[in-house]
This record gives C-alpha cells, sequence and structure tokens, in this order.
C-alpha cells in the first residue's frame, strides 16, 4: 500500500522543501522506494533541457527512484508568484486531473510519495480554486513544516485548522530552524507541541548551508506516522 503525503507549510520559504527532502531521506532509510512530487512551481529557470523548478530538481534527487523531470514537476511557471497569477498571464490553467494523473503514474512506482505544495494551504491555482481543493480531491494527510520563527505560532494554529476543517488529516508537523534560535525558541516549540493536534516528528537545526546534501534525515522519525 503506498504512502501518500501532502507537505504544506506556515508559509512560502519555511523549509518544505529542505524538510521535504530530509524526511525522503528518512523514508528511504527505513525501506522505502520514494518519490517526491511538486505538481506545480512557480518560481523557475529556463535551462536548454526545459524549464527547471530548484524544488523539483531536489525532490527528484532526493527521490530513490529514478524519475524523468517532467514526472516530479508536470507544470512549471518562470515567474516566482502564485500560481494562479502566472497561470491566467500565460493562459496555461492549472487542470488537476493533470495533477492527479501525475500522481496515479508515480503510485505505480513508488511505495512512499510526498508532494510538495506551493506556498501555503491556501494557494490559489485558479480564479476559484486552492492547492487545498486538489489535495482533499486526493484525500492526502497532511504534514506541515512549521518554520520557527515570530508569527509562525499563529501560522500553524491556522493551518492545522484549515487542514481539519477540510475533513483531511494532520498527520504530523516538522519544526525546521528556518532562523537561528532565538531567546524565546524552547517557548515557541513548547507551545506548538501541546497546541497542535499532531505529533512532531522532528526538528531540523539551522544548517549553515541550508542548499547542501545534509543527512537531515537523521533529525527525523516516521514512528508516528505508522497508523496513517
Ligand atoms: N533548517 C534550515 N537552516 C537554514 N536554512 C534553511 C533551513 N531550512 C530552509 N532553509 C533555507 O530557507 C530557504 C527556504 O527553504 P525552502 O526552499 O525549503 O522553503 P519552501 O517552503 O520549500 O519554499 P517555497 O514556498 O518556495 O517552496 C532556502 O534558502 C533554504 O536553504
Ligand atoms: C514564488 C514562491 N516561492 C512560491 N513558489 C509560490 C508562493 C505562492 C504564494 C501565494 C500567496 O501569496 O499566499
Ligand atoms: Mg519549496
Amino acid at each position: 500500500m503506498t504512502k501518500r503525503w501532502f507537505i504544506t507549510g506556515t508559509d512560502t520559504d519555511v523549509g518544505k522543501t529542505t524538510a521535504g527532502c530530509a524526511l525522503l531521506q528518512a523514508a528511504r532509510w527505513a525501506g522505502y522506494r520514494t518519490a517526491g512530487y511538486k505538481p506545480v512551481a512557480s518560481g523557475s529557470e529556463m535551462t536548454p533541457q526545459g524549464i527547471r523548478n530548484r524544488d523539483a530538481l531536489a525532490l527528484q534527487r532526493s527521490s530513490s527512484v529514478a524519475l524523468r523531470y517532467e514526472q516530479v514537476n508536470p507544470l512549471a511557471f518562470l515567474e516566482p508568484t502564485s500560481p494562479h497569477i502566472v497561470s491566467a498571464l500565460e493562459r496555461r490553467p492549472v487542470n488537476f486531473d493533470t495533477l492527479s494523473a501525475g500522481l496515479r503514474a508515480l503510485e505505480e512506482r513508488a511505495d512512499w510519495i510526498q508532494v510538495e505544495g506551493a506556498g501555503g494551504w491556501f494557494t490559489p491555482l485558479s480564479a476559484s480554486a486552492t492547492f487545498a481543493d486538489w489535495v482533499v480531491r486526493e484525500r492526502l494527510p497532511v504534514i506541515l513544516v512549521v518554520g520557527i520563527k515570530p508569527g509562525c505560532i499563529n501560522h500553524a494554529l491556522l493551518t492545522a485548522q484549515a487542514v481539519q476543517t477540510s475533513g483531511l488529516t494532520l498527520a504530523g508537523w516538522i519544526a525546521n530552524n528556518v532562523q537561528p534560535p532565538g531567546r524565546y525558541h524552547t517557548g515557541y516549540l513548547a507551545t506548538l507541541v501541546s497546541r497542535l493536534p499532531a505529533p512532531l516528528l522532528g526538528e531540523i537545526p539551522h544548517l549553515p548551508d541550508a542548499g547542501a546534501e545534509q543527512n537531515a534525515g537523521r533529525w527525523l522519525s516516521l514512528a508516528a506516522l505508522n497508523g496513517h
């Protein structure tokens, strides 16, 4: 039975890709055939091979099964803005069936699939739909990456409530130290642990060179995800 997860975050730039790659690593160490999926990416570069997004390339590298770029990222936009804006500008609509077809293809190859969203939970994909609508359609359990910094408690609790209101499971959360731990770090962690309605899968320290491969999987435990 394939395990599938949707990785959301308290905001854009909070470490969904960094923490997601770490989780893929932990899952690989646990013996899973892993695949990362970034169905919609905004903020990409044109290369001789075609349009490429950094998150998708990182997820491709972190997947244990060999995947073509287009299998990891079927829809890429150049502009680093909300997908619904650039999609309308380029007249390239985000089609839910395409996103689901990409996921079905990965399910044939992997038994652990992590889907990374774009930005936070309610990022729009069109004039009327959000990324969350597609996650509901796919019934994916959600893992929340909390970028530990002032404001993250509110963003984490709002996201957890929105996930639960949508009828989905918040399966776990990851504390990611996007900033060097501040004076009130312990209080922040304790507050999140006591108020978030899901288990903490681990805490990723502030990494001096987060771009490099860091073996950050060692900071995470999959044990709390077992029942899902
Ligand atoms: N634990 C960490 N320590 C230091 N830097 C980090 C850490 N986690 C993430 N970063 C840095 O923060 C930035 C944002 O991280 P990342 O790209 O993983 O965020 P994201 O939530 O996936 O962003 P997006 O919304 O664009 O997908 C990157 O430059 C990354 O290297
Ligand atoms: C460009 C950025 N890094 C992400 N790819 C997309 C962020 C979408 C944010 C939508 C919003 O404003 O909430
Ligand atoms: Mg990312």
